[in-house]
């Protein structure tokens, strides 16, 4: 297919012998092999196709790019063909591997700075022809210089690794959640304005606290924390006092690549001018530093890919997820750049939600501000790495609980409040429209909490436009998310009105607040005042299931229903000293005189049998005479305690009956002198008829 250089190379997988796996990429595994025809050893990288998302002739695009380079510092590729679902590119092998796997194998804490700059220069030397020949390598990092036997410094993975970070639409399209960006310069991760060879430039300044520290910044945390920290934080850097073994011109020279607006970052021709690398030494240096004494690369990477499996074997668990499966590729030095953005901020703008998270972020952009991470021997910083990922893993699954109690409690706030009060409360319907100041509150909360959500994201973007101003940047987010959140209850009712209730039960003034089935209940004093005194002006209209109104206070109305005893309240009771006996209701006299009437005269025939009775007992007895009348009489009120107001009740009968008897005489008498009047008028009116004019 290709050919690169003079050298004939053959195309065909048959003439090449693969030895032991020297390397792992996303989709790329990279193998010593030797090529049988010219006896050589050579590095060959086979990629997956199926797992590379990219159409072949992509590939092939930028497989004829990589051959076509031509500089001692890049990594050129000999030739490449496919075999099966494989594409092979074959390329000289690089015996002392990456930078990132020679750190972990021995210099955990990182490089001298004569070695730093000795590996920056070179590679700074690729960035520039590669600059200049309109080439953004787009993932400087340490896993990817490679060193040869000689100590000669070759950036690699510059084209076959497009097909791992496809840009626009196919980056987008992507599924793909792996690796760290913690290279990533703010405007790729931003992705608003595109991006130059600047972006090339901050991560060769990420790249030189690599090689300074043995890790990137941020590189614990997962990947949308990464990208988090990255937008809002202050550039990560050298710390003045802590790094004090570098010196400052080293400082200068990453504060000048770590500003976050790329136009202010030096080009890599200018950066090559920068007197830090006045330090740096010949290539053979970094062979006698660097390489000497390492085991050869092969044996090296199976013993770090052995140590992670043992580690992976022991926190399967921890890397069931995709961030935790971002730490893994990144601890086995893998590109991290085909991880979908819109996920990652997507899960950045939730995590940017937990106020916090923002002070812990600002403690640790101040921690790598200072250039400080933690320093520990190759192992430990391994499991120091996974430990601290363990940590930042249950951060962050704290992180997104406390998103998801959010979110739960996002869903179980009502949409209209006072529905909810609905259920403590009786309230008035029209006291649910949009006239409420309350409801209004809350329907605005509830909204402008949904577009707080979706807003985060456009605070994420809106991060691009400002530059180098992390705190205060940070203190922006944190504010529109912590009113976002004070808004929550302020504006709605809820805490006032429904969480309250023991507030509100013990509150004289706000009594209309009253629950409706309170554990308590007075019935006694004001209350039953209260419902005496409405009983009688129950609304027409009410839902009687609810009992009649017995007081309305602004929305709320309290009702008789919910007043109301268990049993039924007697409304004579109050008027009566809690008597229960009914009683008699007024009525006028003339309603009950047919009864009366009635009873005097079952009353008289009775008194009549009784004088029967007793002319009967006297006749027997021969002694009728000693009885009277008058005896007779007293002899009936001793004998029923009744017959007094029976008595009674007879004589007003009968002032009653005298009374209309005398009516009907005057009403007689009065008729008659009316008719008499008449007469005499009549009589009065016939003479004058007669009398002539
Ligand atoms: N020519 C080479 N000689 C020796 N080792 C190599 C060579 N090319 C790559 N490697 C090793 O293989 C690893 C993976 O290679 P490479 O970076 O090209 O694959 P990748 O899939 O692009 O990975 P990444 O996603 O990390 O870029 C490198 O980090 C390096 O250690």
């Amino acid at each position: 297919m290709e050919q690169a250089s003079e050298k004939k190379y053959p195309l065909t997988a048959k003439d090449y012998k693969l030895y032991e796996e020297v390397g792992e990429g996303v989709s790329a595994t990279v193998y010593r092999a030797l090529c049988v025809p010219l006896n050589e050893i050579v590095a060959i990288k086979v990629l997956d196709l199926e797992k590379c998302n990219n159409d072949l002739d992509g590939i092939r695009r930028e497989v004829q790019t990589m051959i076509l380079i031509d500089h001692p510092n890049v990594l050129r590729a000999h030739c490449s063909f496919t075999t099966g679902h494989n594409l092979w590119v074959v390329m000289p092998y690089m015996s002392g591997g990456s930078c990132l796997h020679i750190m972990k194998s021995a210099f955990p804490e990182g490089f001298e700075e004569p070695v730093i700059a000795t590996l920056l220069r070179e590679v700074l030397k690729a960035l520039v022809y590669l600059h200049a020949h309109g080439h953004i390598h787009r993932d400087v990092k340490a896993g990817n210089i490679l060193i040869d036997s000689n100590g000669a410094v070759k950036l690699a993975d510059f084209g076959v690794a497009a097909c791992m970070f496809d840009t626009g639409d196919r980056q987008r399209s992507r599924n793909t959640f792996v690796g760290t960006p913690c290279w990533m310069a703010p405007e790729v991760m931003q992705q608003l304005h595109g991006y130059d060879f600047k972006a090339d430039i901050w991560s060769f300044g990420i790249t030189a606290l690599e090689l300074a520290h043995g890790h990137a910044p941020f590189s614990k945390y997962p990947p949308m924390k990464v990208l988090l920290m990255t937008l809002q934080n202050a550039p990560p850097g050298l710390d003045y006092e802590r790094d004090k073994r570098f010196s400052k011109s080293f400082k200068d020279l990453v504060a000048a690549c770590l500003v976050k607006d790329p136009k202010k970052r030096p080009s890599s021709e200018k950066l090559l001018k920068h007197p830090f690398f006045k330090h740096a030494r010949s290539t053979d240096y970094l062979a006698r530093t660097i390489l000497d004494g390492l085991s050869p690369l092969g044996e090296r990477f199976r013993n770090l890919k052995d140590k992670e499996a043992d580690i992976l074997l022991q926190n399967k668990a921890l890397y069931e997820d995709k961030e935790q499966l971002s730490q893994q590729e990144y601890i086995r030095g893998i590109s991290a750049w085909n991880f979908n953005l819109e996920d990652l901020k997507n899960q950045a703008a939730l995590i940017q939600d937990d106020p916090v998270l923002s002070s812990e972020e600002s403690s640790v952009s101040e921690k790598h501000t200072d250039g400080h991470d933690d320093v520990v021997s190759p192992v430990d910083r391994v499991c120091s790495e996974r430990a601290n990922h363990s940590n930042a893993a249950s951060q962050l699954e704290e992180e997104l609980n406390n998103i998801d109690d959010l979110e739960n409690s996002l869903a179980a706030f009502p949409i209209k409040p006072l529905q909810a009060l609905k259920g403590c409360f009786d309230v008035c319907d029209d006291d649910m429209g949009a006239g409420s100041p309350n409801s209004r509150d809350s329907a605005h909360s509830d909204s402008e909490q949904q577009s707080q959500q979706q807003s985060l994201m456009g605070d994420v973007d809106r991060e691009s436009g400002r530059d180098d101003a992390g705190d205060s940047r940070q203190s922006s987010l944190s504010y529109s998310v912590t009113a976002a959140r004070k808004k929550f209850p302020s504006g709605s009712l809820l805490q006032d009105n429904v969480l309250s209730h023991k507030k509100l039960t013990g509150d004289g003034d706000r009594e209309y607040h009253q629950p409706k089935y309170p554990a308590e209940r007075n019935y006694s004093g004001p209350l039953q005042y209260r419902q005496k005194k409405d009983f009688s002006n129950s609304t027409a209209g009410e839902d009687p299931s609810e009992g009649a109104l017995i007081e309305r206070r602004g929305r709320f109305k309290v009702t008789s229903a919910d007043l109301s005893p268990k049993g039924p309240v007697n409304y004579f009771n109050s008027i009566a000293g809690g008597s229960t006996s009914p009683t008699i209701p007024s009525v006028s006299a003339a309603s009950i005189l047919p009864s009366l009437h009635c009873i005097l005269q079952q009353n008289a025939i009775q008194r009549e049998e009784l004088l029967k009775l007793m002319k009967f007992v006297e006749q027997a007895s021969g002694n009728a005479g000693e009885l009277t009348e008058a005896g007779i009489n007293d002899f009936v009120q001793q004998m029923s305690p009744s017959s007094v107001r029976e008595r009674e009740l007879q004589a007003q009968v009968i002032q009653m009956q005298q009374s209309i008897g005398s009516l009907v005489e005057e009403l007689q008498r009065l008729k008659t002198r009316n008719s008499q009047l008449e007469r005499k008028l009549n009589a009065m009116l016939k003479k004058d008829d007669r009398i002539p004019e």
